[in-house]
């Protein structure tokens, strides 16, 4: 799908620059104006769950992005039903310890979570493996895809650069899992400052005699690096106590404890697996349907339905609490299903 930008002003179309991912080509589509600021588009003939779809043109992430790319931007969304649960960010200082709790985790409740496999320009480690620990990648092909606007957050740690990709975020996202993001302290404050609505924790060793010693038997760096680590380190746990950073501070000292503490954090009981949500129908877009709006309440009337039809036409989407946005995911429309001819009436007259 291309989008071109109409200046009232100039009379003049323009080609934005294009952020996110964009939808599938589907047979048509259906636009909505939502707040001024985004558009809401359905795609004809797609299920709910892949068809709905925003466009940003005005939202603070696309002003910000226009600022600093200089040219006009939109960003893609995709419209994600519901709430789900909030992705988790954990960081830390090199060595606390952040991805032995994270394995634990992901072995645990292996349904729930899905981690969210960041790009680096270091060398990989012996047993680490490409697209699944990190995406490993060249310095200037990750600071032309960052330029690009393909980065939820960057940054240069102990001399490398790290970033979370959008992509590597959604991927989670889509397959129903709840995202966790292993990133330094720079990384945590960019994802707080983004849309992504994330629950922050913040991994304290006991003490930095300690972190020295995991770094050291990890014994993954050379001594240079650890060096270059635990100066670091000191500077982060400073900045781990940054006031509205963090929504949880853990101290990693009996791994088994701390542990048991993640878990209580995260509400995960002992037993559950929390990944049994309730499931959504997922009803098909009407090819042909006409659209109706109040404040930010839409109806999707897709013509007249058998009283008593087995698949409803009509849907009504409430967009009036919507979460996130680009890059990544708008949360929230709830969609509900219109069962009859006179139930479609009554709302449209109501709109
Ligand atoms: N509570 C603990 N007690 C003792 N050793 C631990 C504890 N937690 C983790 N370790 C060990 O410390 C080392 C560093 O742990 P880990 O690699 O998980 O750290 P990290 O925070 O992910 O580091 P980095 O940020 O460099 O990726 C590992 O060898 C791990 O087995
Ligand atoms: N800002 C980001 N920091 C990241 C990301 N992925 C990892 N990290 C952090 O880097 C250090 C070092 O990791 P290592 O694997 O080289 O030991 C560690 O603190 C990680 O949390 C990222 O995508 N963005």
């Amino acid at each position: 799908m291309n989008v071109k930008v109409f200046n009232k002003l100039t009379r003049i179309w323009s080609i934005p620059t294009v952020l996110g991912t964009k939808p599938v080509p589907s047979k048509g589509h259906s636009a909505v104006l939502l707040n001024n600021d985004r558009i809401l588009i359905l795609m004809r003939d797609s299920p709910l769950n892949d068809g709905t779809w925003f466009l940003e043109v005005s939202t603070p992430f696309v002003k910000e992005k226009n600022k600093i790319l200089g040219t006009e931007v939109v960003a893609w969304s995709k419209g994600v039903r519901g709430d789900g649960p909030k992705p988790i960010v954990i960081s830390g200082p090199s060595g606390v310890g952040k991805g032995t709790l994270i394995s634990k985790l992901m072995k645990e409740f292996p349904s729930t979570f899905g981690f969210s496999v960041s790009h680096t320009t270091r060398a990989p480690r012996e047993k680490e493996v490409d697209g699944v620990h990190y995406h490993f990648t060249e310095r200037s092909k990750m600071e032309k895809e960052i330029k690009d606007g393909k980065f939820l957050e960057s940054a240069s740690v102990h001399g490398n650069l790290y970033g979370t990709s959008i992509e590597a975020v959604e991927a989670v996202t889509d397959a129903g899992k709840r995202c966790i993001l292993d990133i330094d302290v720079q990384g945590a404050r960019s994802v707080r400052a983004s849309s992504l609505e994330a629950i922050f924790i913040f991994i304290c060793p006991p003490s930095l005699e300690e972190l020295e010693k995991r770094l050291r038997e990890r014994g993954t760096e050379t001594e240079e690096q650890v060096q270059k680590r635990l100066r670091n380190a000191k500077a982060e746990l400073d900045q781990g106590k940054s006031p509205g950073l963090f929504d949880h501070i853990l101290v990693n000292d009996d791994l088994e404890t701390c542990y048991k503490n993640l878990k209580q954090t995260l509400g995960l009981d002992e037993t559950a697996d929390a990944s049994h949500q309730p499931s959504m129908k997922n009803y098909q877009i009407p090819l042909c349907h006409s659209i109706s709006k109040k404040d930010k309440k839409i109806l999707i009337h897709g013509g007249s339905n058998e009283l008593g039809a087995a698949t409803p036409t009509s849907f009504l989407l409430d967009a009036s609490s919507l979460k996130g946005g680009a890059p990544g995911r708008t949360r929230g429309p709830k969609i509900y299903a219109i069962d009859s001819l006179i139930d479609s009436l009554n709302w449209i007259e109501q709109l």
